[in-house]
């Protein structure tokens, strides 16, 4: 050991021995002989150079600027120079001083700058989101609230602009009247102005939309647990709109966003109200994407907010099923699919009122059976649907029927067989088709042929599906209490100056905003108008106007003290209205069938549509809209599609300017090219309603007197579709979606979400083959040569009386609604308070805490979500697809669920026996949309409660 300790140490103290520091190395510097001269800036310390240089890349790209500066002292930069990247397809400026393209879109380019002179702010343009009918989205940099939004920029024309004012009005009202705290999922607008003769309207940005993600997920559906979480959240929104009196009437998967909050990733938000209008005050009968669209509206039947839910109830078995439910490729085929999949027909009353019936049902029953409804009392139906041999014989042309891509043809067949995720354990696959057995339930509550019977959003929000409560047998939903549309329909071909913005009752003094500039535009003018009790003239309507050729005039509507005033190419006020206080203003058509009167004192706010031209609340329920005394009377001078002497009739499609594509979006809305009806007839009936919401502003009582006729059996010729772009214009890369459609990803933390990686080698149907086609897009390029010929008519300035500023476009400034039905809210949600300025901001809410809680409710609804497991889908379902490929059905689990007895069978869905009565008309009810509910024939069984 000493010899090692030794042997060990030895060597260290040698070494310590041999080294030193050399003294050379740490000597002071000593100014030598002759340094004096520099000794005093010796005595300073010398700063040591160091030079730093940036990677090549850096001095290339981000510093750039600072390297051409070392190459050219003289550089300096220039944002002009700049190559610009356009984002506006085509861009080549040929209209509007060469700032927008053929298609009346402004030609975007990146950094491009949208002013908001009034507030004197700037929306940079950074990325283009998407387009559609109305115009384009940019993704906008706002500087003033350091945040993204998305900005739609509305094409240049005055149709455009002026619905795109509905959507305006309509969706400001929602959000501040009736959602001043954020919480029923449809998008905020957060502002609104013209730039370069566009109406811009600036949205909370949003993210991928739902067509967008199931695209993502290869049209494979979505879990069950994201199908009932988003199911719900839409039903919220839909709950809102139903309060407020508003009909969505484009509800499809791509106007279902994801939000971009990265903390509550599953939240949605329903968007583009460009669509939309109030329930008392339908406008269009064209509307609806075709997959998505009602069979009252295609059959062209007085319609309600109970079409938003047809299409809510379409798209979750989309979000289920990943491919729509009805993709009709005409509107004969989709009624075919309707009437297999659901397994019954439109209900006899519809059928017998709805304009279109003729076109898709001929009558079995005699005319005496018709009129007295007799054999539809025995359970027999009058109507029969058509073959294709004879649609064809009827309407000389071949229905176009699309592709089957279900192996089974009817709902329950469809739900209940759809492949069952891999890898399944038995018991999931028990749980699942449990929940199976729910959601079905649901969806026939929701696509229900009966619009009278139709679920309402509340109704719905109350089903096991939503809720998570076990589904033991079929839902009896509560009964609802009645709302009563107040005032007539007043149905409008197209209005190009604007009938169809009045005609929906709206005025274009949104609440509270100044309008100075936004009226600036050369869609409008205005002319000044005395004050009356009683005025509103609205004229120069081709729908309304039997004086073709009799040259140009003027429509117009009015507020207290100013008359707005627009051009119609076709001739003189078809539809104009006598004030009894003294003021003529009855048009000089022949055919005036309908007569309101007006009494004297308080006619404030006229329309057409028995209600206002006033400043008009939007939104609010339909009490809102009553008139200011209990009758009116209006002469409506050839109720557009339907009288005999309708421009329409010699025009396509009714449009004023003669063209099928006067203006594109209504084209889309409304597509009847029929003969006006020999059998309209004047009927008029007073309605009493009452409010069901106790507060003050939306409890009223009134008598109307409604306008109303009852066009039978016209004929529609739809106008041959085009192609619609769907979603938005990428993919997004937001890690929100990667979450919803990637395997093992987490929700909150604790629940995997959805899918099973991409099969490879699968072949998925092209989305072309059941795109909804209505459209539009070339429909309005016809009309781009006269997009001007009314623009120039207007003028500028139009002082819209507006007195409030626009306190209210901020997301929370408002206290909470008192009577939202909703139950289903979120929880914890913040209450806040943002100001103007702070409007821009992007939602900051307590996500998780308002999501956990739902979620962990609804937790034996999402099996396969706690179980962490991969996804529903191991594959997808290839026999479905009809691309040529082999069936792959064995690597599904393939189970047979027994539906408890009873349970399948198609009868009755609701005890509800309420239907519009015999002598209800056109565009009028009498009888409540829903009633209570009568005590049911059928004996309800007892079904056994499934665990
Ligand atoms: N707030 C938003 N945030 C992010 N993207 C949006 C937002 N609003 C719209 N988009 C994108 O722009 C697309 C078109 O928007 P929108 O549906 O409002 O336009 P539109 O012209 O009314 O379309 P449509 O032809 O369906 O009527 C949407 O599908 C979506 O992809």
């Amino acid at each position: 050991m000493d010899g090692v300790a030794r042997a060990d140490k030895a060597p260290s103290t040698d070494l310590a021995s041999e080294w030193r520091p050399r003294g050379s190395a740490f000597v002071p510097c000593v100014p030598k002989a002759g340094e004096e001269a520099s000794a005093a800036a010796a005595e300073k310390p010398q700063p040591s150079r160091v030079v730093l240089r940036k990677p090549l890349v850096a001095r290339l790209t981000k510093e750039i600027v600072q390297t051409y500066q070392i190459c050219n002292p003289q550089f300096k930069y220039s944002e002009d120079l700049n190559p610009k990247r356009f984002l506006t397809s085509p861009s080549v400026g040929v209209l509007n001083d060469g700032y927008d393209n053929v298609n009346s879109d402004l030609i975007l380019t990146v950094n491009f700058v949208l002013n908001h002179l009034d507030k004197n702010k700037r929306y940079i343009v950074k990325d283009l989101l998407g387009h559609g009918t109305f115009g384009q989205v940019a993704k906008c940099w706002d500087s003033d609230t350091n945040s993204f939004v998305a900005v739609k920029i509305i094409k240049n024309q005055p149709a455009y602009y002026q619905q795109a004012l509905v959507e305006v009005t309509i969706l400001s009202t929602l959000n501040k009247k009736y959602d001043p705290e954020d919480k029923h999922h449809i998008v905020r607008i957060y502002d609104y102005f013209v730039h370069q003769r566009h109406l811009c309207i600036c949205f909370e940005l949003l993210d991928t939309n739902l067509y967008e993600l199931i695209k993502m997920n290869h049209f494979r559906g979505l879990s069950l647990g994201i199908v009932q979480l988003f199911s719900k959240q839409i039903l919220c929104g839909l709950a809102l709109l139903k309060e407020a009196g508003v009909i969505h009437c484009d509800l499809k998967p791509e106007n279902i966003l994801l939000c971009t909050s990265t903390v509550k990733p599953a939240e949605i938000k329903i968007i583009d109200f460009g669509s939309a209008c109030m329930e008392n005050r339908t406008v269009y009968s064209y509307i609806q994407s075709r997959y998505y669209r009602s069979p009252e509206v295609l059959l062209g039947y007085q319609y309600t907010t109970a079409i938003d839910m047809w299409s809510f109830g379409c798209i979750v078995a989309e979000l289920f099923l990943g491919l729509p439910l009805f993709p009709g490729a005409s509107e004969f085929d989709l009624l075919k699919r309707m009437i297999e999949i659901l397994g019954g027909q439109p209900p006899d009353y519809l059928l017998r009122d709805a304009k279109n019936s003729s076109k898709f049902f001929k009558c079995v029953g005699s005319l005496q059976n018709i009129e007295s409804s007799e054999n539809s009392k025995n359970g027999r139906s009058l109507y029969q649907a058509l073959t294709v041999e004879e649609y064809e014989a009827r309407e000389l042309k071949k229905p176009a029927i699309g592709k089957e891509y279900f192996n089974h043809m009817n709902l329950e067949a469809i739900v209940t067989n759809y492949p069952y995720r891999k890898n399944l354990a038995k018991e999931d696959i028990v749980k699942e088709s449990q929940i199976r057995l729910a959601l079905i339930d649901f969806l026939k509550g929701l696509v229900e042929l009966d619009p009278s019977k139709r679920w309402s959003p509340v109704q719905a929000s109350k089903h096991p599906f939503v809720t998570g409560e076990p589904f033991t047998h079929p839902y009896m939903p509560p009964p609802e209490t009645p709302q009563m549309p107040v005032v007539q329909n007043i149905k409008v071909d197209n209005h190009p100056g604007g009938g169809h913005w009045f005609a929906a009752g709206l005025s274009p003094n949104v609440q509270g905003k100044s309008r100075a500039s936004l009226y600036s535009s050369p869609h409008f003018q205005m002319v000044q108008h005395q004050p009356a009790n009683s005025y509103g003239s609205v004229g120069s309507h081709g729908s309304y106007n039997d004086s073709i050729g009799l040259g140009s005039s003027y429509g117009s509507y009015g507020e207290s003290t100013n008359m707005f005033a627009y051009y119609s190419p076709i001739g003189p006020s078809g539809m104009n209205m006598h004030n009894q206080g003294g003021m003529s203003m009855l048009g000089n058509s022949p055919d005036a069938r309908r007569r309101v009167k007006y009494p004297p004192g308080n006619g404030l706010g006229i329309s057409p549509s028995a209600g206002n031209f006033a400043p008009l609340p939007l939104g609010a329920s339909p009490s809102q809209f009553t008139p200011p005394s209990s009758y009116s009377q209006v002469s409506v001078v050839s109720p557009g599609h339907f009288g005999p002497t309708s421009p329409a009739r010699g025009t396509s499609h009714g449009s004023p300017l003669g063209k099928t594509a006067a203006v594109s979006q209504f084209n889309r809305r409304k597509n009847w090219g029929h003969s006006g009806s020999p059998q309209a007839q004047e009927t008029t009936f007073s309605s009493h309603w009452q409010s069901p919401y106790p507060d003050s502003t939306s409890h009223t009582e009134g008598t109307t007197q409604p306008l109303g006729n009852s066009p039978s059996y016209l004929q529609s010729n739809c106008i041959p579709v085009n192609r619609k772009q769907r979603g938005s214009g990428g993919l997004s890369a937001n890690p929100n979606i990667s979450c919803l459609i990637k395997p093992g990803a987490n929700l909150n933390s604790q629940t995997e979400l959805v899918h099973d990686n991409a099969e490879t080698g699968i072949s998925l149907p092209d989305p072309g083959d059941w795109d909804p086609n209505y459209s539009d897009e070339l429909l309005l390029q016809e009309d781009g040569s006269d997009e001007s010929c009314l623009a120039n008519e207007f003028g500028r300035s139009i002082n819209l009386g507006s007195t409030e500023t626009w306190a209210g476009f901020g997301r929370f400034n408002h206290v909470s609604s008192s009577n939202a039905p909703m139950t289903m809210q979120r929880l914890n949600g913040p209450n806040q308070s943002y100001t103007n300025v702070e409007m821009g901001s992007l939602p900051t809410h307590d996500l998780q805490a308002a999501y956990v809680p739902s979620l962990s409710k609804q937790f034996h609804l999402m099996p396969h979500i706690l179980h962490n497991s991969p996804s529903r889908f191991g594959h997808q379902s290839v026999q479905r697809y009809t691309h040529g490929r082999p069936p792959q059905g064995g690597d599904w689990n393939q189970i047979k669920i027994q539906a408890p007895s009873g349970f399948g069978s198609v009868g009755p869905r609701s005890p509800r026996s309420n239907s519009f009565t015999n002598s209800m008309t056109w565009g009028r009810r009498m009888d409540p949309q829903v009633s209570s509910m009568p005590p049911t024939s059928r004996t309800r069984k007892d079904y056994a409660r499934i665990d």
